[in-house]
């Protein structure tokens, strides 16, 4: 099966929250790239609900239920009301990301070897309520081959290196990086995400590395769609990644 591709909306939900009014709204966009091929959405609501917002996730949860097959992924760091929002929508996925309040995005992934006691019992709960889980995790095979101790089902290899390596032009090292990562990662008998800063221009690079199960990409994409379109830049995305096998 090829990469499934999972549309975030985070700078859907920026853009609204610029207005204080429900334009433009998430859900639309939700509609648009799941018509458009798209396997599922992610949105990653931080404590300050500068973009995605709690009330975000049921929302999305309804619009994901009308098309058969597709998921909703929800990111986020697993404080407590963070947790009580995904336990009520109960989406497919929960990536559970390290960050602080205060970053002004996500920039790295878990100490596994340091949070695991923490981890263990949030991972537990989440699968209790049949949500599947991925840790956000660097490209770090030390860290990675502890993962299966949280309980975790996958992990989501956090990819802004690979992508500015790609930019520089010079990205075989950061490649081998990231492939050696996804090898202990299968290894450990982990299913593979992926995501942070890839783009149309990236992803095909990326996804010579294999077995990897989803991208999520949103940041890129919503810049493209100034350019191409919503409709048009998933459509280039899902042909890539159907192109890529
Ligand atoms: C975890 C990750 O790399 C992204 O999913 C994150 O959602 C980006 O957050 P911002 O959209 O707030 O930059
Ligand atoms: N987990 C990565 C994600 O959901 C989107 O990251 P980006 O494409 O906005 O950088």
């Amino acid at each position: 099966m090829p990469t499934q591709l999972s549309v975030n909306l985070n700078k859907i939900a920026l853009i609204r929250n610029s207005r204080g009014r429900d334009y433009p709204s998430i859900s639309h966009f939700a509609h648009l790239a799941l018509k458009a091929g798209a396997a599922g959405v992610t949105i990653h609501p931080r404590p300050d609900q500068r973009h995605a917002r709690y009330s975000d996730v049921a929302a999305l949860k309804e619009v994901v239920a009308q098309y058969p097959g597709t998921e909703l992924n929800i990111e986020g760091y697993p404080d407590r009301a963070f947790l009580d929002v995904v336990l009520a929508a109960r989406p497919h996925q929960c990536t559970l990301v390290p960050d602080e309040p205060g970053q002004i995005t996500s920039d790295h992934g878990w100490n596994i070897a340091r949070d695991l006691d923490k981890l263990k019992p949030i991972v537990a709960e989440l699968k209790a309520a049949g949500i599947r889980v991925s840790l956000f995790v660097d490209p770090d095979p030390m860290q990675i081959v502890l993962a299966p101790a949280t309980g975790c089902d996958r992990i989501e290899l956090y990819t802004e290196s690979f992508a500015h390596q790609h930019e520089q032009d010079d990205f075989t090292a950061e490649f081998a990086r990231f492939a050696e990562a996804a090898a202990a990662a299968s290894a450990a008998g982990l299913g593979i995400n992926a995501g942070h800063d890839l783009n149309l221009d990236n992803l095909a690079d990326f996804l010579v590395i294999p077995d990897i199960l989803e991208v999520s990409i949103g940041h890129a994409l919503t810049v493209e769609a100034l350019h191409y379109g919503y409709t048009e830049t998933v459509q280039r995305y899902v042909a890539i990644l159907k192109a890529a096998g």
